[in-house]
């Protein structure tokens, strides 16, 4: 049988109509693996399609985190071929959130590093626990690789160009009063609010006509997504021949040992 790694459906509760709710639920930590990035694609492509779908929240049903970022193991002592094909996937989720016609809110209940983050931010709006346990930031150098340009761009047209320097550099994991601080997040909210504040924030957004405010989101968004969309596999070639290099297969062996011993 299949893992049901999300859910996905259209809700008609408290008049809030044609909005669904994406629960991502791959245990330990959401990390997103080629499984997960697939179910989140093909639910983000019917939603697209259905006329009744406005909005969607996406959140995650693991305790403490939204999603632990890419799945390291996707990356680490995998062939080259499969390298590829995970990337494809990674572009692809970012294409598709980033492009999206739908009104995309994250409810960031938890931890959100790396990929996690990206993935915030390609949402349209961004409500996240306020619970200083929790952190939020591209922290990629600290893992010893570099974010791709698209990640870059993502970050600089959330935040600017001095803060991206500066977090994307150090790989900074910001709390999230920080992250309100600098624009990564817009809002923030006690833990058991996070999805109630996503729903009362949809609904002053599909206040909007559906059509001015998708031109005017593509009119912003489309110079980022057509520098990622006329690149592609030259970015897919330089994931591959950087990942596979023994220094950065050791620096992400490294990490992991430290994340299994930080643990113990
Ligand atoms: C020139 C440029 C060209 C091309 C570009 C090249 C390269 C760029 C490539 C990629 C960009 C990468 C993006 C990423 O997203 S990398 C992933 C970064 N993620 C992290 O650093 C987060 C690591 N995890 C944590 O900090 C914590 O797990 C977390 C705060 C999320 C939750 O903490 P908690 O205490 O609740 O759980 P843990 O006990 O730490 O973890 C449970 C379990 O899960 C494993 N784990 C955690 N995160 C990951 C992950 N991202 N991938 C795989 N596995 C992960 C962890 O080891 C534990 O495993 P186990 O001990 O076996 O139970």
């Amino acid at each position: 049988a299949t893992k049901m790694a999300l859910r996905a459906g259209l809700r008609s509760k408290r008049g809030l109509t044609g909005v669904a709710v994406m629960r991502m639920q791959s245990p330990p930590v959401n990390s997103l693996n080629l499984e997960l990035l697939t179910d989140i694609c093909i639910a983000l492509e019917k939603l697209e399609m259905d006329k009744s779908c406005r909005g969607l929240i996406i959140t995650s049903n693991q305790p403490k985190v939204f999603s632990a970022g890419l799945d390291i193991l996707e990356m680490y002592g995998k062939s080259p071929e499969h390298c590829g094909e995970f990337w494809k996937a990674v572009q692809e989720m970012w294409l598709k959130f980033y492009g999206s016609n739908l009104v995309t809110i994250a409810a960031i209940n938890g931890s959100s590093p790396a990929g996690g983050c990206l993935m915030a931010m390609t949402c349209d709006y961004r409500i996240m626990a306020d619970n200083p346990r929790y952190s939020i930031g591209l922290n990629e150098t600290q893992l010893g690789i570099v974010a791709p340009f698209w990640f870059k761009d993502t970050l600089m047209n959330t935040v600017g160009h001095r803060t991206t320097e500066m977090a994307l550099e150090l790989g900074l994991l910001y709390s999230p009063a920080e992250a309100l601080k600098i624009g990564m997040v817009d809002q923030l909210v006690p833990e058991d609010q996070v999805l109630t504040t996503a729903t009362e924030a949809m609904t002053k957004w599909l206040a909007i006509p559906d059509h001015a405010r998708q031109i005017t989101k593509s009119m912003i968004r489309k110079p980022t997504i057509d520098k990622l969309m006329s690149n592609r596999e030259d970015d897919v070639k330089n994931f591959v021949k950087f990942i596979s290099k023994d220094s950065i297969q050791k620096s992400l062996g490294v990490y992991l040992e430290m994340l299994k011993k930080r643990k113990a």
